[in-house]
């Protein structure tokens, strides 16, 4: 069989790329192992773990209202595991499902088998759908490569037990363990820590490096770390390194290194979130040009070229960051490079959300890459205490911060930490990819009472126009 254009991967960079190739009249067949398409994201990564976050959001503020609010109820919520699994599962086939309809519409052939290159212009299929083609090979003009990612999981935490899970684990939902132990403070770790410690396991996460969320901007961090640790009841270990993991009965015997914390501890089950490896390996691409990189990305340009001039990449197996709006995008690049397009890809404003309670949300250059590289930036921060909005819903503890280039007033990058900053961000990347200047937020009238004014007032203290604070603080241009 041939198809001109190959999909190697049905994710959210592999459908992205396969329907919009198909839109622009390429004739495309997208091969996915797995029986239904979405990818990590919709089938076991962003869609199930948002679900499970709503959930675990919606217990957190019946909390606040009866703390704060004088709301009362009787008890604690009771939590039907069950159906809260069900409920889950019914939003990842309504999603999938929908996907399976949209490339049959397209007339996009979608083979269920696992793919190997053979050269750089075949792949062999293998499996027992029906899809597959006789011979079980698959020529193309051009193949898109999209096999994404998985957990990483060193050998010394893989001991063979069901109550060692990753984040495909977690999600699972098996049961609601009395004591979880989460290893790595990074995104995963958080937002499904969050979520078991809300549904009422106790939780401990464990972090190798000082703080959580490395890499991300201390002040944003700070609001989340400081609710994490109460979620945790003090349970938040960094500076701490796991050594060992042991099943004893049906518990994990977990030991500790580090300067913080030193000795062995019990958990019910234990979670595995420290980062993801891109899937290059067994994939032949040994028999093709294509270059995979020391730490296992595929090489690739702008326009998500590889070496091999029939092989393009996209997606979590082509480099950092591994989110899934990136993929997509990175899809329709490629998509459009193989129809003919000028398309290129400059990753100056990719935002990254972090999901947890409160969120943290931040897009262009971060304060801790500006001191990394000696960018100059003026830092403009408004503080969430003085939004109104933010005061009616009580949640105070949050701030937004523009990154401005001084020298030319534009908007370089923004930082958020609050309820919604996943929702807020998405102006800040306008913002940069339009390169805009302060005055053009400032300008542009905001609905009041919302969180989206803190933009427009963050941008007010760049002027010293704040009305909301008293005395706005400048700081000065500086290096890092
Ligand atoms: C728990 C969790 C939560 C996440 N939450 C978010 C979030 O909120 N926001 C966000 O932006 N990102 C999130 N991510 C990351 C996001 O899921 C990934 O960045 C995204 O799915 C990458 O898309 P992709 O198309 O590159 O690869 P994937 O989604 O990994 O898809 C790759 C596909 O290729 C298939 N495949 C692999 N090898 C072969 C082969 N040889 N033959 C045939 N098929 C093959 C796989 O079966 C898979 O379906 C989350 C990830 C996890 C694990
Ligand atoms: N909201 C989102 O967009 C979202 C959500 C989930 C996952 N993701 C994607 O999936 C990727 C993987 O997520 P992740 O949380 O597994 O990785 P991560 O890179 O976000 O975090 C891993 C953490 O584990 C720590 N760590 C590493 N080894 C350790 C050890 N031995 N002991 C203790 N801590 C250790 C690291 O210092 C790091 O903080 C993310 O980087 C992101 O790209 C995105």
């Amino acid at each position: 069989m041939h198809s001109p254009v190959v999909v190697l991967g049905g994710g959210p960079g592999g459908y992205a790329a396969a329907f919009l190739a198909a839109d622009e009249g390429l004739d495309v067949t997208i091969v996915e192992a797995e029986p239904r398409l979405g990818g990590t994201c919709l089938l076991r990564g962003c869609i199930p773990s948002k679900a499970l976050l709503h959930v675990a959001k919606v217990i957190h503020e019946v909390d606040d209202l009866k703390a704060n609010w004088g709301v009362e109820y009787p008890g604690k919520p009771s939590i039907d595991i069950d159906k809260v699994r069900a409920r889950k599962d019914q939003v990842i086939s309504n999603l999938t499902g929908g996907l399976g309809n949209l490339a049959k519409r397209r007339n996009v052939t979608v083979i269920q088998a696992r793919g190997t290159f053979v050269n750089s212009t075949t792949l062999q299929l293998e499996g027992d759908h029906e899809s597959i083609p006789v011979g079980g090979q698959l020529t193309f003009d051009h193949c898109i490569l999209a096999t994404g990612s998985v957990p990483a999981m060193p050998p010394a935490f893989n001991i063979g037990s069901d109550r060692v899970m990753d984040s495909t684990g977690a999600l699972a939902l098996a049961d609601i363990p009395e004591s979880m132990l989460v290893v790595g403070g990074g995104y995963i770790g958080l937002e499904m820590g969050s979520v078991y410690a809300h549904l009422g396991s106790k939780v401990t996460v464990v972090e190798l490096a000082e703080g959580l969320l490395p890499g991300a901007d201390r002040d944003l961090v700070k609001p989340l770390a400081k609710r994490i640790d109460k979620l945790c009841e003090g349970r938040v270990l960094t500076n701490t390194k796991v050594g060992s993991l042991t099943e004893v009965g049906d518990k994990i015997e977990v030991t500790f290194e580090g300067p913080a914390h030193f000795g062995h501890e019990q958990f019910d089950r234990v979670l595995v979130s420290i980062g993801r490896r891109p899937v290059t390996r067994g994939l032949g691409l040994e028999n093709t040009s294509v270059v995979v990189n020391e730490r296992g990305f595929v090489e690739c340009d702008d326009r998500q070229r590889t070496a091999d001039p029939h092989i393009l990449a996209i997606g979590d197996v082509a480099g950092d960051p591994m989110l899934a709006h990136k993929a997509t995008h990175e899809g329709r690049v490629a998509a459009e490079v193989l129809a003919g397009k000028a398309a290129s890809f400059d990753k100056k404003a990719i935002p990254a959300v972090v999901f947890t309670d409160p969120e943290i949300a931040w897009a262009g250059i971060t304060e801790t890459e500006a001191k990394r590289d000696g960018v100059k930036v003026t830092v403009e921060v408004y503080p969430w205490a003085a939004s109104g909005r933010a005061q009616a819903l009580g949640i105070t503890e949050g701030l937004t911060k523009w990154l401005v280039d001084p020298d030319s007033g534009r908007i370089i990058g923004c930082g958020i930490v609050g309820s919604g900053a996943g929702e807020l961000i998405a102006e800040a990347v306008l913002a940069i990819e339009m390169g805009c200047e302060v005055h053009d937020v400032t300008e542009s009238v905001h609905p009041h009472p919302t969180l989206s004014e803190t933009l427009m007032n963050a941008g007010e203290v760049h002027f010293g126009t704040a009305t909301e604070i008293f005395k706005p603080k400048r700081k000065p241009a500086s290096v890092g």
